[in-house]
């Protein structure tokens, strides 16, 4: 089972509750022994499942008697707990900077350590530090090489030997070589081994005792299912693991290894692993990864991937016709074109309320990459006139573009369904003047939750608000919009991205 199918198994059991007239104990248990199940098979450890099960419980008691939404109510509260799981009294260890931090990386064969380490010192490059990479694998044939690629490709200063045969001695000269020359991350890539191979474990120990991490990372493959609480627990009980980061979220992993991990190392889990690219590293915050695992969007995160690509100064224009809730193929053709400048499109929908079930956001992250990519094509097949038009285009137009571009009539068709889809979106989200003209009016609704709604209602399309994930979630995102910074910014940004399925760019 997938994350994706976790997320819908306990959501599908979440929706008999709104469905049933009567929300008693016996519905809940029938309730949460559904999402128990659901966990199970997800490998969450039983003993987690028991715990999330009497938390739920006793909420749902505690407020039995009250007149309120039980479904929301227990939604929460399952929310709370799965996050709660995820969750480490241990605060993640942050690198100072101006200073050398050593960070030891740890994990099974094969778990991805060697491509983690990469991808950790990859990120931290990017935002300033001083970065270097030491390759005391000396165990697996081949790994000084995959590392010294992989630094290559990302620019990152290594050291390592193909003559040394002392992974204690490698780990302690390369360390000293980059302290003196004041890199401020020094990470080693130690050697992978199983649980049960003492030799490895002790030569681990003696690289901790050599180069004194200020952490120890936990690299774990998120697929080894149950088998990962007595892994992490091996390696805690070998080294003092200080944080985790959970590999290969991206495949089929089914995910509840991770709150295993959690609990064994009694660690938090900093990063999670999300793709074999350098930039497939993304860092951990529960509660937001349970509410996308449940489908119920991650505003923060989107207003995130959207600041962290959208140059709003760059898009003067673009923001000017949205205004006025015009929005045109090429406009569509720029945000695509956004859209692949992101890390990752699926992580990017799942942020967005309500938009899992948009066409682009289908099958995995590939594929909806390839749709985006054929609908460029399609784009880059039209004339000027056509792209700055309204997508009206008769039969001949279609076929010749269809041609041009090598894709179907029917994929032109589905294209241009969707930009018209979004043009009413767009125009929708203008009538309401969110960022018009009369720009304190949004000041002024967000102050006023009832007449916010009352004009959301009306503005916006009753298909449209469904997808969403109706007027709550909508209000829900007013409210987190709300706290952030540039609001009337984003909120024209959503214009251009809202509805807007698929809006991910790749950096
Ligand atoms: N899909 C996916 N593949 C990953 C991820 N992280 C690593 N991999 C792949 O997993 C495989 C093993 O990764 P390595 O980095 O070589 O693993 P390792 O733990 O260093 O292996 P040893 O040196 O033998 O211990 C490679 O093919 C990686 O590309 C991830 O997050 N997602």
């Amino acid at each position: 089972m997938v994350l994706a199918e976790l997320g819908k198994s306990i959501n599908a059991a979440l929706q008999k509750l709104s469905k049933a007239p009567v929300v008693d104990e016996a519905l809940v248990d029938q309730i949460l022994g559904e999402i128990a199940m659901a966990l199970l098979k997800a490998d969450v450890n039983a003993k987690f499942i028991k715990k999330l099960r009497e938390d739920v419980k006793m909420e749902f008691k505690l407020c039995e008697e009250e007149n309120i939404n039980h479904q929301k109510l227990i939604q929460k509260a399952v929310v709370d707990g799965l996050t709660r799981m995820l969750e480490s009294d241990r605060k993640p260890f942050q690198p100072k900077k101006g200073k050398q931090n050593v960070i030891m990386f740890v994990g099974l064969q094969g778990s991805g350590k060697t491509t983690t380490c990469t991808k950790y010192a990859y990120y931290y490059q990017k935002k300033g530090w001083k970065v270097a990479l030491v390759c005391a694998d000396t165990f697996r044939a081949g790994a000084f090489d995959q590392l010294k690629q992989n630094a290559t490709k990302v620019r990152v200063p290594f050291y390592g030997s193909y003559t040394e045969a002392d992974p204690v001695q490698i780990a302690q000269e390369g360390v000293n070589v980059f302290k003196k020359e004041a890199f401020e991350i020094i990470i080693v890539d130690t050697s992978g081994r199983h649980k049960q191979e003492n030799d490895l474990f002790e030569e681990m120990k003696q690289v901790e005792a050599a180069v004194k991490p200020d952490d120890i990372v936990f690299v774990m493959d998120s697929s080894i299912g149950q088998a990962c609480f007595d892994q992490a627990l091996a390696f805690k009980k070998a080294v003092n693991v200080g944080s985790v980061i959970i590999t290969k979220l991206d495949g089929h992993a089914k995910g509840g290894g991770a709150l295993s991990a959690v609990a064994a190392t009694e660690s938090p889990i900093v990063f999670i692993g999300e793709g074999e690219h350098f930039d497939d590293l993304e860092s951990f915050e529960a509660s937001s990864f349970v509410r996308r695992l449940l489908g119920l969007g991650d505003i923060n995160k989107l207003f995130q991937s959207v600041k962290d690509v959208v140059n709003m100064r760059d898009q003067p224009q673009l923001i000017q016709k949205l205004k006025e809730g015009k929005f045109s193929i090429r406009d569509l053709q720029t945000q695509f074109n956004s859209v692949l400048k992101l890390g990752s499109l699926n992580q990017f929908m799942s942020a967005i309320p309500g938009m899992g079930s948009s066409v682009l956001s289908k099958g995995n992250e590939k594929e909806s990459i390839k749709r985006i990519q054929r609908f460029l094509c399609i784009m880059n097949s039209m004339t000027a006139d056509e792209l700055d038009g309204e997508g009206n285009l008769n039969f001949c137009r279609i076929v010749r573009i269809a041609k041009g571009s090598g894709t179907s009539i029917e994929e032109v068709h589905i294209l241009l369904d969707e930009h018209k889809k979004l043009s009413k979106v767009v125009g929708n989200l203008a009538k309401t003047n969110l960022g018009g003209k009369r720009g304190n009016e949004f000041e002024q609704l967000k102050r006023n939750p009832q007449q916010m709604m009352q004009k959301m209602k009306g503005a916006i399309d009753p298909s449209m608000l469904q997808k969403l994930g109706g007027m709550d979630n909508v209000m829900n995102m007013m409210k987190q919009m709300g706290q952030m910074d540039g609001i009337q910014d984003l909120m024209k940004q959503m214009g251009g991205m809202g509805g807007m399925p698929g809006k991910a760019k790749r950096r």
